[in-house]
């Protein structure tokens, strides 16, 4: 569990930038938190303070029961029990081929060869990019470079993972693709916090929201309870994911993901019975 207790931080003297963030990650049932905000409303700056790169102005951070130290060898121990993927995958691209790179930390750590070799096999087939094992990373692609850098941290096999603008740059299908994967990190009992203000992803792959508007926690809770409140959403300078307009303005039901819309037999039934009826 991740305790943030009145947490208040500041990159200069009397510019609040997160003011009294007090939040539980890691409740029974929520597995994938989603921190929801638009621009500059302070998410990547709460994510380097879940990860100890930057330290709190006030308030603090407790994990699991500890509360979060600040010396190389603790901030060393932190970092197997919470990843992070930074927005920009530049930022973490250490080595010029793939599987150097993702072996990177693992080194850092003092594995032995054959168990960082072992990992690094099985994180690419994972994420199914071992074709780019021993390519050079600066011909990849963008949404190549995401997967490289997310490989380099689940080799970590950390508890927590944090993905902060994990579709930022992806194409349409580098966005199914991420949803595919995150669905099958879950799977196999991940736990993972997102940021974005991609609120159709958020809306897919989360099942608890925190959003985040200048700094503030201004509303949690589960989809039914944050995705609702279209005037909330409007405030916040957030839209509502379209499967939530559909149940707001046409009055469907809310379905989870577009898949269970498009599995709606009923549904089916209802719109064929209309055409009938107009032809
Ligand atoms: N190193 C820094 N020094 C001073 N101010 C900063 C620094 N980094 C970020 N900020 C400011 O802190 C505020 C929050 O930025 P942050 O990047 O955390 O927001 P964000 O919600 O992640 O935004 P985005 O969605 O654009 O990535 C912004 O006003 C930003 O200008």
């Amino acid at each position: 569990m991740i305790e943030l207790k009145h947490l208040n931080f500041s990159y200069e003297k009397n510019k609040p930038i997160l003011k009294d963030v007090s939040l539980n990650l890691g409740e029974p049932g929520e597995d994938v938190v989603g921190i929801i905000g638009p621009n500059g409303s302070g998410k990547s700056t709460l994510f380097l303070n879940l990860v100890g790169m930057l330290k709190p102005t006030s308030g603090k951070i407790v994990v699991d029961g500890q509360p979060l130290k600040y010396h190389k060898k603790a901030l060393n121990q932190l970092r197997q029990k919470i990843g992070i993927v930074f927005q920009n995958s530049d930022q973490q691209i250490f080595y010029s081929i793939v599987k150097d790179d993702i072996a990177f930390a693992l080194h850092n750590l003092g594995l032995p060869e054959d168990e960082i070799k072992n990992r690094v096999d099985r994180v690419l087939e994972e994420l199914d990019i071992v074709s780019l094992k021993n390519k050079p990373i600066q011909y990849l692609s963008g949404g190549q470079k995401k997967r490289i850098a997310i490989a380099g941290i689940l080799v970590l096999r950390s508890e927590w993972l944090l993905l902060d603008e994990p579709t930022a740059g992806l194409d349409p299908d580098g966005t199914k693709r991420m949803i595919s994967l995150i669905k099958q990190l879950i799977g196999r009992g991940q736990k993972i916090i997102i940021s974005s203000h991609d609120m159709d992803f958020m809306y897919e792959v989360c099942d608890h929201f925190y959003i985040l508007r200048d700094g503030q926690i201004v509303k949690s809770g589960r989809k039914q309870d944050v995705f609702l409140d279209d005037q909330l959403l409007e405030s916040s300078k957030l839209t509502q994911p379209w499967l939530v307009r559909l149940h707001d303005k046409l009055h469907l039901p809310l379905y989870n993901t577009a898949a269970e819309l498009f599995a709606d037999q009923h549904l089916a039934a209802e719109i064929a019975n209309l055409k009938k009826d107009k032809e």
